[in-house]
């Protein structure tokens, strides 16, 4: 069976609390982007195999795609294994949400050749034993995520808009961006109402104003090329730009599908990944 799994980028990442066990409280528009990966997933005897396009992801029980697997074999009674293939074109590390789409495709992909039956919410629940963005990934879309994350209400569609996605060439460990996080410093909170009532009405330029990540001052301070990135993205057209999660990843957002290609053209050698994609 093959699936597609599909990035996502933040519209907004507001923090609004922090629970007991180290967990941030969120409130956060996500955005299913047309990037994906390409997981492929088949009955076993026994065992989880598992291969990957990128040789430098590991393949083993820290991938989040086999720690899917092996928590559905022992959480549904699963006698059997998988073979599991990654076709791997989601950057990594990247505040794209890669791993936990991937983990996502495997529990909805187990849930079809085992024929198990789980419901969404179901499949939900046991995603988050996996991490904290997989219930979203297996929703997909658009929505608004509360919680740690695991809270999903979808929104109207907000497809069809290009995105340009820069990501230099290193990673953002996103425990490092949580713990660089200081609560007690927030001056203002993000503005999810308004973001969401702009989207509603498609008015991109009052999206663009809205946009906000909380966790951008933290990642932007240790890597001021980000804010280089994200000036030049608005010199090059970008009606909006912000950092996607915990980043590296900045993006902006374009009106013009020609200005999103030119600028893609402009970064295209500049930075390890340039990608142009759309909101889905
Ligand atoms: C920042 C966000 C925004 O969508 O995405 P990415 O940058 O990963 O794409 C998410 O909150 C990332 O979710 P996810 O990547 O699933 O996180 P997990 O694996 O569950 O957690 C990794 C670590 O991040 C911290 N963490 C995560 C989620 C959360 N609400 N509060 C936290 O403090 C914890 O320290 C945890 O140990
Ligand atoms: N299936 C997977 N795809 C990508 N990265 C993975 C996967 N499994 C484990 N990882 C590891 O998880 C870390 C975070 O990767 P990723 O999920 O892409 O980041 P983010 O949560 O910022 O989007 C990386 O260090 C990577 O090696």
């Amino acid at each position: 069976m093959r699936i597609e799994a599909h990035a996502k980028i933040n519209l907004s990442l507001d923090i609004v609390g922090k629970r007991e066990d180290g967990y941030h409280l969120l409130e956060m528009v996500m955005q299913e982007i047309e990037l994906h990966d390409i997981v492929e997933i088949e009955k076993a005897d026994k065992g989880i195999t598992l291969s990957c396009s990128k040789e430098y992801i590991p393949c083993n029980a820290k991938n989040t795609a086999y720690k899917a697997a092996e928590m559905m074999i022992e959480r549904c009674g699963i006698d059997g294994g998988v073979r599991i293939s990654i076709e791997k074109n989601i950057p990594v590390a990247a505040g794209l949400a890669g791993g936990s789409t991937d983990a996502a495709a495997v529990i909805k992909g187990m849930n079809e050749v085992y024929e198990l039956g789980l419901s969404l919410e179901e499949m939900m629940d046991l995603g988050l034993r996996v991490g904290a963005d997989v219930p979203y990934c297996l929703v997909g879309g658009t929505a608004l995520c509360s919680g740690i994350g695991e809270i999903v209400k979808p929104l109207k569609p907000f497809s069809g808009v290009d995105v340009l996605l820069v990501k230099p060439a290193f990673g953002v460990s996103t425990k490092d961006a949580y713990m660089g996080f200081e609560l007690d410093k927030v001056k203002r909170h993000v503005s999810t109402r308004r973001l969401i009532a702009a989207m509603d009405i498609r008015n991109l330029d009052l999206v663009a104003y809205n946009m906000r990540n909380l966790l951008e001052n933290v990642t932007l301070r240790k890597h001021p090329i980000l804010k280089t990135i994200k000036e030049s993205l608005s010199e090059h057209g970008a009606i909006g730009t912000l950092m996607s999660g915990s980043g590296p990843t900045v993006y902006g957002i374009f009106s013009s599908s020609e200005d999103a290609r030119k600028a893609e053209g402009f970064f295209r050698d500049k930075y390890r990944e340039v990608i142009l994609t759309r909101t889905r």
